[in-house]
């Protein structure tokens, strides 16, 4: 197995309901008892064994560089939309993670055929094997609902497991189900599954009662191959719904306005292949920027679009940090400086992102005075401040609300990732704090940042993984 953990194993390694036996620290996706077609290839990944850890001394600053990779949450939808089209396709800068590697087994259960070369899917769908997303793997990742457009408007069907609740909040998915109703589906319930079914979607008028992401992701998905024209408004504006409305683009689906409130979908009879390189993480990248700004150190954080960052950007330099564009990506020098408290408030793109309250956070627990942090997009993002708390922040919650009271710095300890991102504002409380910290249920950050580990170590952090 290559040593970043990424590969694709043939169901010969591997005795029907067990987990495979890789060399190395690597465990298993567990495939329980699902169908043999399901069972073909599947990813296996480093971190996640039951009593993984990531260990860190404290107090080094970073410096160097830090390549930010292609991000998470464009290449998910994308993949999903794969099984609109016999392809091929091609995409590049695909990012090693956990969650790739579920949404990919979602896709071979379909009846894609996948080939991993470095960073690069190659991935064809000739026909449709099936039309369902199990349970088993919904409830590892939510974001495997996003093949339920994709299906309805190829196969005119779909059998997808209810995601459910999750650490940061309820996450119904009201939404997406409202835009497949408009487009003429016939949704129904029943034993934790959501069925919809359609002859052939037709065009309609949508409106999102919020602008959610993966909503606009699954309606405009369906639409592409619907008869006539749909219009989404009040869309989500993220970065990563344009990626994905410039990769079916690619395909020859016909979708103007994305990256606005209003999205025109001119239905088309069937799409083709392509070849589409995934954006960068600007999570990713922004979590190293607060890496480095916490530490109070000099990287270079390559591979970033400056404009998706704005916002994190924006609140770095209000908190005091320098920042610089250069030509090969975003510079923040923070050494010897004195960073201050500033409000933080989530919105959808273009605010401030949700996926970067808890990085913030952590920064915030050491700079001076009082800091206002309101997460507006999910109700229960804040499971990181007892963690931080027990690092020695100052943290009170109030509702949707935490008052952050900078303190001179933390203290290193046993912590707990209770999701992604919760997860990486441990790491960088660890980074930053005196002694060691343990973070562990690691597993959820290898859903997000690919090589966390190396990359920061290449940068000067005393970080390992340990079991
Ligand atoms: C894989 C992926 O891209 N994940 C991102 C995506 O998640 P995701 O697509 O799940 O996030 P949404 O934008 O849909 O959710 C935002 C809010 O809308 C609510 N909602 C959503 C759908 C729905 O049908 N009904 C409803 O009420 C959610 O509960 C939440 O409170 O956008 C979030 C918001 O930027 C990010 O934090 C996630 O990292
Ligand atoms: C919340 C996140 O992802 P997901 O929507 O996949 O849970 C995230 O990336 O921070």
């Amino acid at each position: 197995m290559p040593d970043g953990g990424f590969c694709l194993f043939s169901a010969a390694r591997q005795a029907p309901g067990r987990p495979m036996v890789c060399s190395g620290p690597v465990l298993a996706i567990l495939m329980l008892d699902l169908p043999a077609c399901r069972r073909q290839n599947i990813y296996t990944l480093k971190g996640h064994m039951a009593m993984e850890k990531i260990v860190i001394q404290g107090g080094q600053p970073l410096c160097g560089s830090i390549k930010a990779s292609g991000a998470k949450n464009a290449v998910l939808p994308i993949l999903a939309a794969t099984l609109l089209t016999a392809g091929p396709t091609v995409l590049l800068d695909v990012p090693k993670l956990a969650d790739v590697g579920v949404i990919c087994a979602v896709l071979q259960g379909l009846g894609a055929h996948i080939e991993q070369r470095d960073d690069r899917l190659h991935i064809s769908v000739p026909r449709l094997a099936g039309s369902e997303a199990p349970y088993e793997y919904v409830r590892q990742m939510r974001a495997s609902f996003l093949v339920m457009g994709p299906l309805l408007a190829r196969a005119g069907r779909a059998r997808i497991s209810l995601p459910g609740g999750c650490a940061i909040g309820t996450r119904p998915i009201d939404l997406h189900l409202k835009g497949f109703a408009a487009l003429g589906a016939d949704i129904r319930y029943g034993a934790g599954y959501i069925e919809a079914f359609a002859r052939r979607l037709k065009g309609a008028r949508i409106y999102l009662d919020f602008p959610s992401v993966g909503a606009t992701e699954n309606i405009m998905m369906a639409a592409v191959l619907a008869d006539g024209q749909t219009i989404i408004e009040n869309a989500a504006e993220e970065p990563e719904i344009v990626d994905l409305a410039n990769f079916l683009n690619s395909l020859g689906a016909r979708i103007k306005g994305a990256g606005t409130k209003v999205i025109r979908i001119d239905g088309v009879d069937s799409l083709g292949g392509a070849t589409h390189a995934v954006i960068p993480d600007r999570i990713e990248a922004g979590t190293y920027l607060v890496a480095a700004a916490i530490t109070r150190g000099n990287l270079l954080v390559e591979n970033v679009i400056t404009d998706h960052l704005k916002p994190v950007v924006a609140k770095l330099i209000e908190a005091g940090a320098n920042l610089s564009e250069e030509e090969n990506g975003l510079r923040v020098d923070c050494r010897g400086l004195t960073l201050k408290g500033v409000d933080i408030k989530t919105l959808p793109y273009p605010g401030f992102p949700t996926d970067m309250q808890a990085q913030f956070m952590a920064l915030l627990s050491v700079a001076e005075g009082t800091s206002i942090i309101t997460e507006t997009v999910f109700e229960n993002r804040f499971m990181h401040v007892n963690e931080l708390k027990r690092m020695g922040a100052k943290i009170k919650i109030e509702g949707r609300t935490a008052v952050v009271q900078g303190v001179a710095g933390l203290t290193g300890t046993a912590v707990k990732a209770t999701d992604l991102r919760a997860g990486a504002a441990l790491i960088l409380a660890g980074l930053a704090a005196a002694g060691e910290t343990w973070v562990t249920n690691i597993h959820h950050i290898d859903r997000g940042y690919e090589n966390l580990i190396e990359k920061l170590q290449a940068a000067g952090a005393r970080i390992k993984r340990m079991t």
